[in-house]
């Protein structure tokens, strides 16, 4: 039997922009890698930035790392969708093939914060679909920074810091999740991407045998 997201579903939608946002640390990075193990259909968009890579971090995977001089360069070539400072580092969704696979179909994963995200909302409505992951508690918050061991306390403590200011942006999302359990996390926003994709506004195109039928 066919999922919501076989070729011939493709063909009759535009892509989703399906973003996951979160305080630092609450698990969006996991939950994201775990669709796209399990999701052929949708495509992480990779975005740049200036901070440096964590242990086990592959340029062109999971963040394009460039300099400073450059992600100038690609701010003032128009090349970003969206970018954001974060953390004192600069993050931007580049705009690469999105725009265009979109119109053909293709979904895109993006991991981005609340700046990006209503920059997003601006530019292409009808698109996205927005998605705040939260943790169970700030306590529980902390011992996955700390768990994670790829930040030096400071920048725990500044992550912790900055999360109240994020966690205030989850009423501008469509859902929100909360990651106690990962695997039951993962399962709830795989849902609501598989209901997204069935939305009836999204269809552009009637199936051939319905067409027919409405003749
Ligand atoms: N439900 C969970 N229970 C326990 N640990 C979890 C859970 N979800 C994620 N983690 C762990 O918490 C840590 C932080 O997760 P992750 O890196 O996915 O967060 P993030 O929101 O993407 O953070 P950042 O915004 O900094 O990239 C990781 O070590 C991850 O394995
Ligand atoms: N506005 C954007 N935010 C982004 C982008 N890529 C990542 N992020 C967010 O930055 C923080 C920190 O990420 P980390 O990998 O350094 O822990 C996190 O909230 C990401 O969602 C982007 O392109 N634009």
């Amino acid at each position: 039997m066919a999922d919501s997201a076989t070729d011939t579903d493709k063909l009759h939608r535009r892509g989703l922009m399906f973003i996951l946002s979160s305080p630092s640390g609450a698990g969006k990075t996991t939950i994201s890698r775990m669709l796209l193990d399990v999701e052929d259909e949708i495509m992480l968009s990779v975005s740049a930035t200036t901070r440096p890579p964590r242990a086990g971090e592959i340029d062109g995977v999971h963040y394009h790392f460039v300099s400073d001089a450059e992600f100038d360069r690609m701010v003032e070539e128009d090349d970003f969708y969206e970018w954001a400072h974060v953390f004192g580092y600069r993050y931007g969704t580049p705009k690469g093939r999105i725009r265009n696979a979109l119109k053909d179909g293709q979904d895109f994963l993006f991991d981005i914060d609340w700046q990006g995200t209503q920059q997003l909302k601006q530019k292409d409505e009808q698109d996205v679909v927005t998605v705040f992951i939260l943790p169970p508690s700030l306590d529980e918050l902390r011992r996955r920074l700390e768990s994670r061991a790829q930040d030096s306390a400071e920048v725990i403590d500044s992550r912790m810091e900055r999360a109240r200011g994020e966690i205030s942006h989850w009423a501008e999302y469509e859902y929100v999740v909360v990651n106690d359990d990962v695997d039951q996390c993962f399962e709830k926003v795989r849902r609501i991407l598989d209901a997204e994709r069935m939305r009836r506004t999204r269809q552009t195109g009637l199936i051939p045998f319905v067409r027919e039928l409405m003749a």
